[in-house]
């Protein structure tokens, strides 16, 4: 039996995590520009001290504690006292230094603490930024280290928690691939090359299979001198390589920048696919995944429903366009309240919004689209004290066999639509019996 030490499963966080970072360190000045740079670009609650007499009484004051970042240079402790200080808490720390000791630099790194920074050169502030934002992050994100050696593993795996994420390790590619399978949180894996029955370039072959390089990194590992293990590695879809021995300090940077990397593409998919003003999903987005679910459900009962919003000009032109833009996601956060799990909505365009049903008759789809018109009804759009109420018109039509495609079935919807605008507003048509 493969040994398969899974740590808690990855990418379900379902507490607050702590949010609070403090500052220790003497030099007022650049405390005050962390602190802001914090507070405004991560927004994250900063608190300060000078000592570590300050720091030990804000620390024991509360429990919700995220990251320290201290200064080497305090009244009341030398450096190793601070490091000890820090290390005895358990607390991530990231050490802000004002000169380059290397020595110092070296056993800081030793310590557990996260990054050693030097405070003098130019983009410190900026750098330190970007590491409490990727640190802050990195607790949603699930990590699995593959390696059949124990201590190989755990010492990877240790690397891996130091800096915030989710980790479980497990000895063999099966055991890997059951729990990528298992766990869409698992964004990041670490595998190495050298293990029986499947090696580290055929498991990543076959991760590939199950999550593409724009949802999960994968960083080869090996001791091996052959040269050709790194382009086998790339070709078979990792995204980096990292050669053993590594430093703490190389394998913090390749891993943030892989993950940086995921999420960058993750916001440009967001942008390309989301509607800026509401969030859901756009027009492009809506059909797109239409298109797919109609023809994974060929079989069960699909209802397309095109809503729009009644006088939405009079909006504007009495409230105000701002108030309008708040009207449109007021209505967008009850059409997400009412798409079930395997439906589908998006925002058309304009005041135009639409929505697929899968799996309800006639009868029950009518049940569940009057059940919207009316939520939307009894809205109440505080616009600076006013209150706003809106009403929609929804068109509808079922998949049958005279409109079989998305093509008929949205065209049919916007038929009924027109006619349920012309029959008054505020009323769903489409799906009338007989
Ligand atoms: N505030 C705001 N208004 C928008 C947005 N997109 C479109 N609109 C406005 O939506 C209004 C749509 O008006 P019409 O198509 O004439 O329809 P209507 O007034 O809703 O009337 P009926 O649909 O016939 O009930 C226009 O005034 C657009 O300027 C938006 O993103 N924000």
């Amino acid at each position: 039996m493969p040994t398969a030490t899974a740590l808690p499963p990855a990418g379900h966080a379902q507490q607050p995590l702590p949010q609070r970072v403090l500052v220790v360190e003497n030099s007022r000045a650049y405390t005050s520009m962390l602190r802001a740079a914090i507070e405004q670009q991560v927004e994250l609650p900063v608190e300060v001290a000078a000592t570590l007499a300050d720091a030990a009484r804000l620390l024991d004051a509360r429990d919700d504690w995220f990251l320290v970042l201290t200064g080497m240079v305090l009244a009341d402790g030398d450096r190793d006292q601070i490091l000890e200080f820090f290390a005895a808490r358990g607390l991530p720390t990231i050490v802000v230094s004002g000169v380059y000791d290397e020595e110092l630099r070296k056993r800081a790194l030793q310590q557990q603490i996260i990054d050693y920074v030097l405070k003098s050169t130019p983009d410190s502030l900026d750098y330190l930024v970007w590491l409490v934002r990727r640190l802050e992050r990195n607790r949603r994100i699930g990590a699995l280290v593959v390696d059949d050696s124990l201590a190989s593993r755990s010492f990877i795996a240790s690397l891996l928690s130091a800096q915030g994420y989710q980790v479980a390790h497990v000895a063999d590619g099966s055991s890997a691939l059951r729990a990528v399978e298992a766990d869409p949180g698992i964004r990041l894996c670490i595998v190495d090359q050298e293990m029986p029955m499947m090696d580290g370039i055929e498991l990543t072959r076959r991760l590939r299979q199950l999550r593409a390089r724009d949802r999960m990194a994968v960083i080869g590992v090996s001791g091996s001198s052959d040269a050709s293990l790194i382009p086998r590695f790339l070709k078979s879809g990792a995204n980096d390589f990292l050669h053993k021995p590594f430093s703490r300090e190389e394998f913090f940077c390749r891993v943030s920048q892989n993950i940086d990397q995921l999420e960058l593409i993750g916001t440009l998919q967001d942008l390309a696919t989301r509607d800026f003003l509401t969030g859901l999903p756009n027009r492009r987005s809506f059909l797109e995944h239409s298109e797919r679910l109609l023809a994974q459900q060929a079989s069960s009962e699909v209802t397309v429903a095109m809503i729009d919003i009644d006088h939405f000009k009079h909006v504007n032109d009495s409230y105000g366009h701002e108030a309008g833009d708040q009207a449109l996601r007021a209505m967008a956060q009850a059409l997400q309240r009412h798409t079930r799990a395997n439906d589908f909505s998006g925002r058309f365009g304009g005041e135009e919004f639409c929505m697929l049903i899968h799996g309800l008759d006639r009868e029950a789809a009518t049940r569940h689209l009057e059940a919207l018109r009316e939520a939307v009804q009894a809205l109440e759009i505080d616009i600076d004290g006013r209150p706003l109420r809106i009403t929609i018109s929804i068109g509808a039509c079922q998949r049958d066999a005279q409109f079989p495609n998305l093509h008929k079935l949205l065209g049919e919807a916007d038929r009924h639509l027109y006619l349920a605008k012309a029959g008054g507003r505020n009323q769903l048509r489409g799906l009338e019996p007989g």
